[in-house]
């Protein structure tokens, strides 16, 4: 990892401390207060051993045995009640550095484009948003100072033990040895292994989401077999790779302990050799014993932190390279307003193409007056849906320009776009909420009254009244209690209720000429009335209904003119409407 890349992480991290940093410095000198106080305790003995007792002892002094006492148990409450404090502050410290977190990936990746969802997946933005988050909540909550802690105790241990008796102090150093060595084994092992483990877990995930995504698929080709035997390989693999891992960490573990206890075994020799000749004192025996046994302590936690730290440190990477995603579309620096829009949309001579694909409009000249209704059709792929998404501006243009109303939409403030402009797209999304939230959504402020004039007026009241709760019915994330029409139709009253000057709609493929279809044929001609509008039609009667149609072929328009004019002619479009005649019999 280079400086470089890791610079944005840090950026990011400080950034998130920064609103807290009165917390974090009181933070660190409550770890260094907390550390002082428990380190303070052999310290406390030897003296309490030697010199207080002896007094007692020898002058019937209780005093300085009673100072003792009062100082160890002063000392330990601190440290007690300094540690729960630790825990307390460094959660408060973490749980505001993650809110702010969550709220700015939030914002950020819904101010970003099309253009970079359809790149990035909805997936990765999901693990940006929760496994990526969760990793760098363990590291805050408490990680990063279990890491300070442990390492401060290990620091002070040796500097106590050195003042109080050198000798010790060298034993412990050299056990030191092993024990790093042991540590760094377990850290290379551990991180090959905590990989495995994720690879494994990712893998286990994917399959199980997408056999329950592809239910319908998987059950009618019969490969529910197939898919679970897949799935307990796999499973079986996540089990190897856990199983590995807690067997590293159980030789680890045990071998910390072991030289932990051979090193209590060599202070307590060497000490007792030198208490033998005189040249040392047993409180201070006692107390180097003690240090020996609390040093290797926190090696065991740094070690198993290592895991934690290294995929906390992975997840700040790809959270701070999410956050420098810059939209493509970008918000003009002098936006143009735009109160009352007519709807006048011109193309002129455009090129676009999705990122750095080829052109998929190669130079498209297109004025569409304000108030025509405008019929797109052509074969797959010929470029529809792109003209419509340009004229919405979910991308920008690589020459030339888009229009509305003789303003470049670059230029157009987003807010007066959003209002003049609306698309209507084939999948009529309906979030989880009441079916008038649904309809709102057009137009936040509007009353319960306009919620059900705009129902009305496309023919969507009836249906919604004939729900259990009616407007206040409420529909799953994909409305799963409609049916597509229904759905289409809450769609055209969101649209409705939101009156903009343009529509552009994608008109649902599966949505033919059959009489049960009239009810949305009828909503589609209210909706479409009095405003400009750009549909990518399906439908004959939407077809035959519009002012004019152009035929799009290799993102061109090849045919344009109204639909009697298009079928006079005897081009594509009339053999196109042969064809829909021919299917409707
Ligand atoms: N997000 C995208 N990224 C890259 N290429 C795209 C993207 N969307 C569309 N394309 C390509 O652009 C071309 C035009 O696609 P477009 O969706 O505009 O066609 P269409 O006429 O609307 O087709 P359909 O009737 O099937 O919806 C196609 O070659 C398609 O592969």
């Amino acid at each position: 990892m280079s400086r470089g890349e890791r610079s944005p992480s840090l950026a990011l991290l400080m950034s998130l401390a920064r609103p807290v940093r009165g917390r974090v410095a009181l933070l660190a000198v409550v770890v260094v207060l907390a550390q002082l106080a428990l380190a303070a305790g052999p310290l406390l003995i030897a003296w309490g051993t030697d010199a207080a007792l002896a007094a007692a002892q020898g002058r019937g002094e209780l005093g300085p045995a009673l100072v003792c006492s009062a100082v160890y148990l002063t000392a330990a409450i601190v440290g007690g009640v300094l540690s729960a404090a630790t825990i307390k502050i460094a959660a408060g410290v973490s749980q505001s550095m993650l809110l702010d977190l969550r709220s700015r990936l939030f914002r950020h990746t819904q101010r970003l484009d099309l253009e970079f969802h359809e790149r990035y997946t909805s997936g990765r933005v999901i693990s940006r948003q929760t496994s990526d988050t969760e990793a760098l909540r363990e590291l805050l909550d408490g990680g990063v100072t279990a890491l300070a802690g442990s390492a401060l105790s290990m620091i002070l241990t040796v500097v106590f033990l050195v003042t109080m008796d050198w000798p010790s102090g060298v034993v412990l150093l050299v056990a030191l040895v092993p024990a790093v060595l042991v540590t760094r084994w377990f850290q290379q092992r551990s991180s090959v292994q905590f990989r495995r483990q994720r690879t494994a877990s990712a893998r286990l995930i994917v399959h199980f989401v997408e056999a329950m995504t592809g239910m319908r698929a998987l059950q009618a080709f019969r490969r529910e077999r197939r898919s679970s035997e897949d799935y307990t390989e796999l499973a079986l693999d996540y089990r190897e790779a856990n199983v590995e891992s807690i067997r590293q960490f159980g030789v680890f573990d045990t071998s910390l302990t072991a030289i932990g206890n051979v090193t209590v075994a060599l202070v307590l020799l060497v000490s007792g050799l030198r208490v033998i000749d005189g040249s040392m004192a047993i409180g201070v025996v006692l107390g180097s014993v003690m240090y020996a046994r609390r040093f290797f302590a926190p090696l065991a936690q740094i070690g198993t932190f290592y895991n934690s730290l290294q995929s906390a440190i992975a997840a700040l990477e790809k959270l701070s390279s999410l956050l420098a995603e810059s939209p493509t579309v970008p918000e003009p620096t002098r936006p143009v307003g735009l109160a009352r829009a007519r709807g006048r949309v011109d193309f002129d001579h455009v090129e676009f193409g999705y990122g750095t694909l080829p052109a998929v409009l190669p130079d498209l000249d297109l004025h569409i007056p304000a108030g025509q209704q405008v019929a797109l059709v052509g074969t797959t792929g010929a470029g529809k849906s792109t003209i419509a998404k340009l004229v919405a501006r979910f991308y920008d243009v690589r020459r030339g320009s888009v229009r509305l109303d003789g303003v470049d939409l670059r230029d157009l403030a987003s807010d007066d776009l959003r209002r003049a402009v609306v698309m209507v797209t084939q999948e009529a999304y309906l979030f989880s909420g009441s079916v008038a939230a649904n309809i709102a959504i057009g137009n936040p402020r509007a009353t319960r009254q306009q919620i059900e004039a705009a129902a009305r007026a496309v023919g969507v009241h009836d249906v919604v009244m004939a729900l259990p709760e009616g407007y206040d019915t409420p529909v799953d994330g994909r409305g799963v209690r409609l049916s597509a029409g229904q759905r289409q139709l809450v769609s055209f009253a969101r649209a409705f209720l939101a009156d903009p000057a343009v529509l552009v709609l994608d008109e649902a493929t599966s949505s033919l000429d059959v009489p049960g279809e009239r009810i949305v044929q009828e909503g589609l001609e209210t909706l479409l009335a009095d405003r400009t509008s750009i549909v990518i039609a399906h439908r004959l009667s939407t077809v035959m209904a519009a002012d004019r149609v152009l035929v799009v072929e290799g993102g061109r328009i090849v045919e344009d003119g109204s639909p009697a004019e298009l079928v006079e002619a005897g081009g594509h479009f009339a053999k196109l409407h042969e064809g829909w005649q021919a299917t409707l019999g």
